[in-house]
């Protein structure tokens, strides 16, 4: 198990400790199986309508998650594909919880599915990725 918490120098909008507006997330997983995961409690501003979290939001999570399955694994790549679904509204008043794992990669191509659920277990989003890695020769 491994865990990525923010750095200093980093402005990401979801795991920099740098950037003022951002998540500043925290990031576990097990490198020999491709996984990452984080809880969190969503703050208000990442709202769409009502008590929604905006869709981009949604995106920018499950992009975030993905690219930790990566981190884990010592590897550097960005984002070529993301395809979401969007299931159910994801509340802002409670916490979510975020999971990656990698699919497979065919050298530099890594095919990654991540979700959204919320505390009592439901998937409210997913999404399957394909990511672009700079740094593997395998
Ligand atoms: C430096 C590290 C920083 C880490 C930050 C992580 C932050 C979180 C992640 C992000 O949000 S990154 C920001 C959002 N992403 C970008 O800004 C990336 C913008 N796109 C690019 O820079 C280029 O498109 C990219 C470097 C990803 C790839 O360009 P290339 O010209 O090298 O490749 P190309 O686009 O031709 O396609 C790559 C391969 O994917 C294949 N491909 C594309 N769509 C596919 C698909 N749907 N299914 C399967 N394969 C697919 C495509 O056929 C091809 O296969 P081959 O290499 O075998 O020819």
């Amino acid at each position: 198990m491994k865990t990525l918490a923010p750095k200093t120098g980093n402005s990401c909008f979801g795991c920099g400790a740098d950037n003022p507006l951002g998540l500043k997330l925290t990031f576990h997983g097990d490198p020999e199986k491709g996984t990452a995961w984080t809880e969190f409690l969503p703050p208000h501003f990442l709202a769409g309508g009502a008590n929604m979290m905006h869709g981009g939001f949604i995106a920018l999570l499950l992009d975030e998650v993905s690219s930790k399955v990566l981190s884990m694994q010592g590897k550097r790549g960005v984002t070529r594909n993301l395809e979401i679904s969007y299931q159910k509204p994801v509340n802002l008043s409670g916490p979510v919880r975020l999971e990656g794992s990698l699919i497979r990669h065919e050298g530099r191509k890594h095919f990654i599915k991540a979700r959204i659920l919320n505390p009592g277990g439901d998937v409210l989003a997913e999404s399957e990725a394909l990511f672009l890695v700079f740094n593997t020769s395998s």
